[in-house]
């Protein structure tokens, strides 16, 4: 059996194509644009590569683009008042600081600064608790996007096996509680987890989040199972994921990587900040976003 490729590509171009229609709705109806704010600090070169191609979306999706480019030694406190301009700013409805922050900033102190109502990649625990307790709020970019494009194979994920492997704030915790949602049964696996293998083997479903390449085996899959790779590993061989390329003989579906879940992240990231500006602007949630 070969996997059926799921192109996320294409998914995230027209889930694009349909935030640009409703960002067009929401300028003729606020009187104004959506905006996101992107903070990126210090010049890693795929940082600064992500952060190009947000803000060249977010252009082309009829929102307006901040771009705040800061030199790598600015301290905590600098960045920490950004955030509040960017907090009190009316035409600012998403903030996205970039991760990582260079090391003698703390990460937390900056997240939990960002206003719950802008922070659109969800990172803040007063989303997290939203997420965790069924209450509407940001959901992280990166497993929204898994979950889009799942219920696009199994529009019914009721009672369906996910094993979610990897349990980072970012994308392991808000999968399963996105899938638990769903009522998928959800069993999230991890460095100490006695034997991956034996969970993964009775998965309907398997999202690989562990940042190891080529760590899913062909033989932990079951035939026709359906495998999301959220790995972006750079290595000599270039981009690769986390599920080993002959999984794709023992799969039913599979993201490939590239072209697989990072479109979707950056779809997402658009849709979340025309949620949000919804939101603050008091207008109802656009339909099927
Ligand atoms: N605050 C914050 N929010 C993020 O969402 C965030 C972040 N920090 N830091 C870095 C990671 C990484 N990330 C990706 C987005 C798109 C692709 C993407 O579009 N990837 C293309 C390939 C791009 C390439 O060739 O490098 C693909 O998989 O097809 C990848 C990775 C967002 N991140």
């Amino acid at each position: 059996m070969t996997a059926r490729t799921i192109d996320g590509k294409a998914f995230a171009a027209t889930l694009r194509a349909r935030v640009g229609d409703a960002a067009a709705d929401f300028t003729a109806r606020a009187g104004r644009k959506p905006g996101l704010a992107v903070v990126l600090v210090g010049e890693d070169p795929a940082s600064s590569v992500y952060v190009r191609s947000k803000g060249k979306a977010t252009l082309a999706a009829g929102m307006e683009s901040f771009e705040h480019r800061l030199p790598a030694d600015t301290g905590e406190d600098a960045l920490i008042a950004l955030v509040d301009r960017l907090n009190a700013d009316d035409a600012v409805d998403g903030i996205l600081v970039q991760l990582p922050l260079p090391r003698h900033i703390d990460e937390r102190a900056v997240l939990t600064r960002i206003d719950p109502d802008k922070d659109v990649d969800g990172f803040h625990p007063v989303n997290a608790g939203r997420l965790a307790t069924g209450i509407d709020g940001l959901v992280p970019c990166t497993p929204l996007g898994c979950v889009m494009l799942l219920k696009d194979l199994h529009p019914d994920l009721s009672g369906m096996e996910a094993v979610v492997i990897g349990r980072s704030n970012i994308v392991g915790k808000p999968m399963a509680a996105l899938l638990l949602k769903e009522s998928a049964t959800v069993t999230t696996v991890h460095s100490r987890t006695r034997d991956v293998a034996a969970h993964v083997r009775g998965a309907d479903i398997v999202v690989a989040a562990v940042g190891i390449p080529a760590f899913v085996k062909a033989d932990w899959v079951k035939p026709g199972a359906t495998v999301i790779d959220v790995g972006i590993n750079r290595t000599d061989d270039g981009l690769v994921g986390d599920v080993d390329p002959a999984v794709a003989e023992v799969a039913g579906a599979l993201t490939p990587v590239p072209g697989g879940v990072g479109p979707m992240t950056i779809a997402v990231l658009m849709r979340n900040t025309l949620v949000a500006a919804c939101r603050r602007a008091g207008l109802p949630a656009p339909a099927g976003l």
